[in-house]
């Protein structure tokens, strides 16, 4: 254990409660293979295990590349969400964000046009084999389209190193960004490129406001201790992922105990997947909630796994559970060898969360 300042406590371990036998999840479960419309993150079919809990829908789906260990606590949430009881939800509709993947700046009104009402856009950025000139013309096409009052950020996923972010959030900076989520991967680095950015605003004398705020997503989900980024003052803010995290309860659990506000936001999830996050965002205490949330993804799939998609209508989508539709499910079935692939994926981390409890 490293030591902590007194100030935070530990993350919460990861509980799985009551876990259901394995072979009730797997009797309970489908595996799909849903197209996207647009490659993002590299990503061109999504595949998800949809699991038809006892309390309602609920998704496993972690990226293909995740160890086991780490696959867990997305099985944690997912268990948690279709066997338990959930946090009551403090408001019925959540406002969500536009999501622009790296596309080519002639590209973005399409995308934009799929997310109807939305004031708020988060921009995919250092994109691998894109440059900096790509992103500018991006962005510029994003304040274009949306006018100078709506909120527009940026998610760079790692892709600086300090000196490439400080160089690119200063040549971003003429559009006015809301904040610039995860410009680099190391926790010290995030310190690092918001403390240039708090010199680089001097403009305003003494402030200790960065040029612009700073926004952990993969110091959070992906890290063995998710308050790190809080204790260390790297971030002005927060991106919470449900299943990431371990689900619903866990994710409140960090947010209350990291003290930054909060954007709930999906992994490129199906509706229901993004009905926990919706769930997430909606038990929020007052108050901690940074905006419009990264739960309108379900836009960017070809597909779906209910007739009823939980997808944007006037910049938010009501806080509900999708019910599941059985021609969907087949539709989008996964071949064969994936599904005994997910299928053993499951089996491996429900062993995990066994073990731990
Ligand atoms: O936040 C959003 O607008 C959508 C979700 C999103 O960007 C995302 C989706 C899948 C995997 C990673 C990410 C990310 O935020 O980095
Ligand atoms: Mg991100």
């Amino acid at each position: 254990m490293t030591a902590h300042r007194a100030d935070l406590p530990t993350a919460p371990p990861l509980e799985p409660t009551v876990l259901p036998a394995l072979a009730d999840v797997l009797a309970r479960a489908r595996v799909v293979a849903i197209p996207t419309r647009t490659s993002f993150r590299g990503v061109t079919v999504r595949e998800a295990v949809i699991i038809d809990g006892p309390q309602g829908p609920t998704e496993f789906s972690p990226f293909l590349e995740y160890a086991d260990e780490e696959a867990a606590a997305w099985l944690a949430a997912a268990l948690d969400f279709g066997w338990h009881e959930q946090p009551a939800a403090r408001r019925e509709n959540i406002d969500v964000n536009a999501t622009v993947p790296a596309v080519a700046a002639h590209e973005v009104p399409a995308i934009l046009a799929r997310f109807p009402g939305c004031r708020t856009a988060k921009v995919k950025v250092a994109e691998r084999g894109q440059t900096l000139a790509d992103d500018v013309a991006r962005v510029r096409a994003v304040r274009e389209a949306m006018g100078p009052d709506a909120l527009v950020r940026v998610d760079a996923n790692c892709g600086w190193s300090v000196d490439e972010a400080v160089t690119a959030l200063t040549a971003l900076a003429e559009f006015d960004l809301d904040y610039a989520e995860q410009p680099c991967t190391t926790v010290d680095e995030l310190v690092e490129v918001r403390a240039q950015l708090v010199t680089l605003n001097q403009r305003v004398p003494g402030s200790m406001a960065p040029l612009v705020r700073i926004a952990a997503d993969e110091s959070v989900r992906k890290a063995s201790d998710p308050l790190a980024v809080a204790r260390s003052g790297a971030a002005d803010l927060l991106i919470i992922k449900a299943q990431p995290l371990g689900g619903v309860r866990r994710a409140l659990e960090i947010v209350e105990q990291a003290g930054l506000p909060v954007v709930v936001s999906s992994a490129l999830d199906t509706s229901v997947g993004i009905a926990m996050g919706l769930q997430l965002a909606a038990a929020l205490p007052e108050g901690m909630l940074a905006g419009a949330c990264g739960l309108g993804t379900v836009a960017l799939l070809a597909g779906d796994v209910t007739r009823d998609s939980l997808v944007p209508a006037d910049g938010a989508i009501a806080v509900r559970r999708p019910v599941l539709d059985d021609e969907l499910l087949t539709k989008f079935e996964a071949a064969p060898d994936r599904d005994t692939w997910w299928r053993d994926r499951v089996a491996r981390c429900h062993a995990i969360l066994a073990n731990a409890s």
